[in-house]
């Protein structure tokens, strides 16, 4: 995998959102983050930037926290919630390191207020960044409980214009069942959004289906371990599942 892509290989997209799992940050471990996942993903978001593509980026926190797990163990379900938003600006924080250590300009802003630590969110001042080429990563999810950052990424690329929402993950699409757990779940190119919703397919949650559903926003669910990828996807090639109004 070269850091140097075709500079001539031409983007499908002007703009996009990529959704990094928090979970695909710890590599082989059980918690935390491997740095040298977090370097390849920012090789992989620099081929990106050196073809024009302008990258706004949310990380999830399942790395770190999630609420609902903190609840079931005991914890206030908010208090757990605020906990798996701040995974998500530890997750950005390491992220933006690894960008800048590659020399890709990177931002964060945060949806919860952090004074002199990150940005507050801003949408105008987000789209100025991505303009001018910087990498922006939206961390704390929506700032509210009771959501997920599936939910925060169909969120900021819908406010931001985006062309189309890209789901990394750990699987290589959309099946129809979990094919973590089931063996013999069959896999699908594209998909209505309806059929996710009918099916209640778990590889994104509801609430954010519906939201890119009502807004037209295109999504498509990719494997982030599969080095070069994320650029042949972004240049038109076949790659994981597309969820649109079909
Ligand atoms: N029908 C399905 N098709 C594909 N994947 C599915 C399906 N149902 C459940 N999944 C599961 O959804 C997971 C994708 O979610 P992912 O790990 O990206 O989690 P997340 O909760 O969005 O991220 P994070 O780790 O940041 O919390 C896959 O690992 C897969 O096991
Ligand atoms: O808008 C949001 C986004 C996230 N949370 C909490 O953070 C964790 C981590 O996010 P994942 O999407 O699961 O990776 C999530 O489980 C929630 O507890 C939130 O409250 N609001």
């Amino acid at each position: 995998m070269s850091a140097n892509p075709d500079r001539n290989a031409k983007s499908k997209y002007k703009r996009i959102l990529l959704k990094l799992s928090g979970e695909a940050l710890m590599g082989d471990g059980d918690f935390g983050i491997d740095p040298k996942v977090l370097d390849r993903m920012a090789l992989e978001i620099g081929q990106l930037v050196g073809i024009g593509v302008q990258v706004g980026i949310v990380i999830g926190g399942g790395n770190l926290f999630r609420g609902a797990a903190l609840h079931a163990a005991g914890m206030e379900r908010v208090t757990g919630d605020h906990m798996g938003m701040l995974a998500t600006v530890m997750n950005a924080l390491a992220m933006r390191d690894a960008l800048e250590r590659s020399n890709i300009r990177s931002r964060v802003m945060s949806a919860i207020p952090m004074s002199g630590v990150v940005e507050h969110y801003d949408r105008r001042t987000a789209i100025r960044y991505l303009t001018s080429g910087d990498v922006v990563i939206f961390s704390a999810g929506t700032g509210n409980p009771f959501f997920t950052t599936d939910s925060a990424a169909c969120l900021r690329g819908i406010e931001i214009d985006a062309d189309v929402i890209i789901k990394a993950t750990k699987v290589d699409g959309v099946y129809d069942k979990d094919p973590v757990k089931f063996s013999e779940a069959v896999k699908y190119d594209r998909l209505g959004y309806d059929e996710v919703l009918d099916q209640k397919l778990g590889v994104m949650d509801l609430t954010a289906i519906c939201l890119v559903r009502d807004h037209d926003m295109p999504v498509r669910v990719f494997d982030m371990t599969k080095p070069g990828a994320l650029l042949n996807l972004v240049v038109g090639g076949k790659e994981g599942t597309l969820i649109d109004r079909g």
